[in-house]
């Protein structure tokens, strides 16, 4: 067995009790996050800040010394290096000014490395104060999930902007979904050359499309980046996150060759047992189990430990932890979880 759990689960081992980490880890749920946060100015400078993103990043790992450690950062930070205006204010979630199709034909693709060296400076440092049997995660978001954003200007509970702009100007949008798809790609590259252990592409709004599109806005890009990133970095785990994609499950793994699967709380453990037979799962339990504790935490944990603990798992949360959660509900799980027998 190897130093990283969660790289001997990423080829294929079955590792009990199983490495875990959670979606959102440093976040607002921590006492030392709002702390930072409050002397940061606002969310983006933690993001391009190494100093602090290097700091916000190993806030869960003291506390809860989880089995990776994931970069702190947005997925947004894409579309801004790309010359597009992001804020995030209080209370209402990200805001970006929308993009139409001229837009699009004018996305600037030069600057974007430059403005992302901060975030690679802090993947460099990261890997340096980190302990050794700490896995770090790289992310990035999937191309369909960023461009809704970049579409609607903002989060909208079914995406029904960008759903719309992509059937009515396909051209258009699938110029967005390349660039977005190449660009992705470039950026999870440097992450790894700067020293990322694996990477995880997040498609927190996969689950809204229908089968013709989930295939060509959420598979196809998806394919493409994991491509690029395998030919020059063929042995560095790609972990796919397509929240909600329900049926479509079954062929993710093979139609985009990631390694492993991020399971959303809403897959039925017996299904999530199927496709642990093709592969690492990660998931599942309902963030919301773990906001209420007690014996709702209690039965979740447990009955994700026992369907899934005969192959390579990695436990995680269906979606990412909130801010209400309860820290000692945190503890309360990674007690269960290390003390399984
Ligand atoms: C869709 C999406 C975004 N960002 C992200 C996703 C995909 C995963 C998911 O579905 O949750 C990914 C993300 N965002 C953040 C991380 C950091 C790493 C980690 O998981 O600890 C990661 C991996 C920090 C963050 N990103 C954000 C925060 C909260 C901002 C704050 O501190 O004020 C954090 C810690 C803000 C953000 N960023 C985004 C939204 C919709 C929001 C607002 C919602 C909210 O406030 O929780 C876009």
């Amino acid at each position: 067995m190897g130093q990283r759990k969660i790289l001997d689960v990423l080829k294929g081992e079955t590792v009990f009790p199983p490495p875990v980490w959670m979606m959102r880890q440093a976040g607002r749920y921590l006492p030392e996050y709002r702390e930072t946060r409050k002397h940061a100015g606002g969310f983006l400078d933690l993001c391009y800040n190494p100093d602090l993103a290097v700091e916000v990043t190993l806030q869960p790992i003291r506390r809860f010394n989880f089995d990776a450690s994931i970069l702190f950062s947005d997925i947004l930070v894409v579309p801004h290096a790309l010359g597009r205006d992001l804020r995030f204010e209080e209370g209402r979630g990200p805001l970006l000014t929308p993009i139409d199709a001229g837009g699009i034909a004018r996305l600037e693709t030069d600057g974007f490395h430059d403005h992302l060296a901060p975030v690679y400076e802090t993947v460099r440092r990261l890997r340096k104060e980190l302990p050794d049997e700490t896995t770090l995660l790289g992310f990035c978001g999937a191309p369909w999930t960023v461009a809704t954003y970049m579409i609607a200007g903002h989060g909208t509970p079914d995406q029904a902007p960008a759903r719309m702009f992509a059937l009515e100007q396909p051209e258009a949008f699938s110029a967005l979904i390349d660039c977005l798809a190449d660009c992705s790609a470039e950026y999870l590259i440097r992450q790894i050359d700067a020293g990322a252990d694996a990477v995880q592409i997040f498609d927190s709004w996969a689950g809204v499309l229908d089968e013709l599109s989930f295939e060509r806005w959420c598979v196809k890009p998806m394919a493409r980046i994991v491509a690029k990133v395998r030919e020059k970095h063929p042995d560095v785990p790609i972990i796919g996150f397509p929240k909600g994609a329900g049926a479509h499950y079954a062929g993710y793994r093979r139609e985009t060759g990631v390694t492993a699967l991020g399971l959303d709380w809403t897959v039925p453990l017996g299904t999530a047992r199927r496709l642990q037979a093709e592969g690492a799962v990660q998931g599942n339990l309902d963030p919301l189990r773990l906001i209420a504790g007690g014996e709702a935490l209690h039965e979740g944990v447990a009955a994700i430990l026992d369907a899934l603990r005969h192959g390579p798992f990695i436990f995680n949360l269906g979606h990412g932890i909130t801010p209400k959660t309860p820290v000692e509900h945190v503890e309360a799980m990674l007690k269960q979880i290390r003390e399984a027998e």
